[in-house]
């Protein structure tokens, strides 16, 4: 069975960073995937954009978005958020590794991302993401998969887990000792 790493922690825990870091450590592997940035507007956080490993950047949510999909005061752009992950190769045959940031409560609201995230687990290609520890229906299932480890990435622990994962990582993809 294909393991994935699943990277969990409180909300500014460093995951998003941990997570870049580690695709770009492992580039010689086409990584594909997704991360997302917080949107800033004179110091103040207005709204998160997702941005590909290829480069595309797109709105996930803002406050000013209208629509029935709120988390806290930002309105996501679902159809938009849908759009953007048809557009992610996430089964390219060349890709070793896949990268998920995040699964969370805004992209959680896609029955299209729920979907991605099942079979990208599924499939043979290991896939480091990053989950919320709480906020969407389905989390704690996700992550009580056999074919996944969870980390949890803390404040105090996360200089020293980028080298620990990298490794993990490198045994995932195929590369590392044992
Ligand atoms: N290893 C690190 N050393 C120093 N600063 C860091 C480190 N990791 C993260 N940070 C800083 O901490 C802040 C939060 O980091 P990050 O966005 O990665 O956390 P997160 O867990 O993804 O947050 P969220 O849950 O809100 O998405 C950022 O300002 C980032 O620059």
């Amino acid at each position: 069975m294909t393991e994935n790493l699943l990277i969990t922690g409180r909300p500014g825990s460093g995951k998003t960073t941990l997570i870049r870091r580690l695709a770009e450590r492992f580039a010689d592997c086409s990584p594909v995937g997704f991360y997302t940035v917080e949107v800033r507007e004179g110091g103040v956080r207005v709204g998160f954009d997702l941005v590909s490993l290829t480069g595309e950047r797109r709105l996930l949510a803002r406050t000013g978005f209208p629509g029935p999909c709120r988390v806290g005061k930002y309105g996501v752009d679902i159809p938009g958020f849908e759009g953007f992950l048809s557009s992610v190769p996430f089964f390219a045959p060349d890709a070793r590794l896949v990268i998920i940031d995040e699964v969370g409560k805004m992209e959680c609201y896609s029955g299209v991302f729920r979907r991605v995230v099942r079979e990208v687990l599924d499939a043979a290609t290991p896939c480091v993401a990053t989950i919320a520890q709480r906020g969407a229906p389905g989390l704690d299932r996700i992550r009580a998969r056999a074919d996944v480890r969870v980390v949890e990435v803390t404040r105090a622990n996360r200089d020293h887990l980028l080298p620990e994962l990298e490794a993990e990582v490198r045994r995932l993809v195929g590369d590392g000792p044992g």
